[in-house]
């Protein structure tokens, strides 16, 4: 069976065009923890689960476009990045935490397209455990789950919250270390 060749990309930007309607959805009452706070939550997951399909499909088909590789990433970044800038907006989230998270990810966003016209880097197993870990602390987070399970939630999200900011700092590292390694064996041979 074939699929159209532009649909994972499709999705990408479909994933895209999600970030401004959560955001809205997050903060219109304030963020408070009615029905259009469960709303936000619900459209975070279903578009953050957007990203292991476009992929998916795009390797299954073999239609993995430069375009592809290069949106996708930037779609999740464009949805995670909005979902910590939300949370922070709300106070539910230091500010700290948000420009750490938002350096790494444009740091990594900016050295991509800088090198697009040379190499692709590649997303390393480490930024995608990241990727894994902020999806689950954001869900966790966006969710207003204390209405179900009571403020003892708040230390898993926070636990939770951890993690991803720390896999969010390693992944980082772990690229400057790789860009540095490249750029140096790429110096050797030329
Ligand atoms: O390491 P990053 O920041 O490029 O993120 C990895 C991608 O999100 C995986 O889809």
């Amino acid at each position: 069976m074939a699929i159209p060749r532009q649909l994972p990309n499709a999705i990408t930007i479909v994933r895209i065009l999600c970030a401004p309607v959560f955001l809205w959805l997050l903060l219109v009452d304030g963020g408070s923890d009615g029905a259009l706070r469960w709303w936000a939550g619900v459209l975070f997951i279903v578009a953050i689960a957007t990203d292991g399909i476009d992929g998916y499909l795009a390797r299954k088909y073999r239609i993995v476009t430069d375009l592809g590789k290069l949106l996708d990433p930037i779609a999740d970044k464009v949805l995670t990045g909005l979902a910590f800038i939300g949370l922070s907006l709300l106070g539910e989230l230091p500010w700290a935490v948000t420009i750490v998270v938002l350096v790494r990810e444009l740091g990594i966003t900016v050295h991509r397209l800088i090198v697009a016209g040379d190499h692709v880097v590649a997303a390393a197993w480490m930024g995608k455990l990241k990727t894994v870990a902020q999806a689950i602390a954001l869900a966790l987070a966006l969710l207003p789950l204390w209405t179900v399970f009571g403020d003892g939630i708040h230390i898993v999200n926070t636990i939770a919250m951890w993690i991803a900011v720390l896999l969010t700092v390693a992944s980082g590292i772990d690229y400057v270390i790789t860009a540095v390694r490249g750029a140096r064996r790429r110096g050797a041979a030329s």
